[in-house]
């Protein structure tokens, strides 16, 4: 498997781009064409690597966060043409995790979701992409949409919070390579879900399980790591 990568001097290419030479891995160029397009870049990145991809028939793994409307639209269109991966979180503990909000999320039943994330100081976007999507799986169990239950900002006085308020808060500072907690407040006690990243080892293995899936999968359309991991 040819890998092309953009943002390979990232801290994620670095990390991708280590882990591959430990499989064998050549990158694309080497040895010819490319196989799979793997972006950890920017959201104007990944938006130009969409296009690409699809211009050039070549699947696209895709773990870049805080993209706007304009440019998850221009990955959509893309994956018309070619299969695309794309995750704002592409560990396997991330993957579970989300699953087991969705369960929690309907289980607990009137239980107030507060969402908190920490990550490193360079982190340019909040909330992170992983936030968002355990944020999305609790909306979805709980029959509504996101954008309608987020609540991104708690600032002064404001009126009480709506029971289905989805609460994130963010915290940014040092090198932490992120971590998530999703709390569910009932009257009488409080559940956690939590992940924790040690590293950056566990996104790269879950990008380079995405791009061997991708590669073999040939049908054109949008997946996730759901679909990468079977779970
Ligand atoms: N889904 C997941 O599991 C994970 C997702 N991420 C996400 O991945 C993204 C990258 O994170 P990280 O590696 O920490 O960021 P870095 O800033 O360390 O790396 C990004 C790299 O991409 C390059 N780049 C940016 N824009 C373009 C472009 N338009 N064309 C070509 N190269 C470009 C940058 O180059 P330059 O410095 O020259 O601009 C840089 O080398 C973020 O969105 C982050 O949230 C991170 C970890 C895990
Ligand atoms: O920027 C990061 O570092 C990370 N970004 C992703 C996100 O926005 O959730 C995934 C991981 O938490 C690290």
């Amino acid at each position: 498997m040819r890998i092309a990568l953009l943002g390979g001097e990232g801290r994620m290419g670095r990390a991708i781009k280590a882990l591959a030479q430990t499989h064998d891995y050549p990158p694309s160029g080497e040895e010819g064409g490319t196989d799979v397009l793997i972006d950890f870049s920017s959201p104007a990145g990944t938006k130009e690597a969409a296009a690409y991809c699809a211009s050039h028939n070549i699947p696209l793994v895709t773990g870049t966060t805080g993209l706007s409307e304009d440019e998850q639209m221009a990955v959509k269109e893309a994956a018309k043409k070619v299969a695309i991966v794309q995750s704002g979180n592409m560990s396997l503990g991330v993957t579970l995790l989300k699953r087991l909000v969705a369960e929690a999320a309907t289980a607990l039943e009137g239980y107030d979701i507060e969402i908190l994330e920490t990550h490193h100081r360079h982190k340019k976007d909040s909330p992170s992409g992983t936030a968002l999507l355990l944020g999305e799986a609790a909306a979805r169990a709980r029959d509504t949409a996101l954008l309608e239950a987020a609540r991104f900002t708690r600032h002064g006085r404001s009126e009480e919070r709506r029971p289905e308020e989805i609460g994130f808060a963010v915290r940014r500072g040092g090198g932490v390579y992120g971590e998530h907690e999703v709390g569910f407040y009932g009257d009488g006690e409080t559940v956690t879900l939590s992940h924790q990243a040690l590293g950056r080892d566990g996104f790269a293995r879950g990008a380079l399980a995405a791009a061997r899936w991708v590669v073999k999968h040939d049908k054109p359309g949008l997946y996730g790591m759901d679909d990468v991991l079977g779970l």
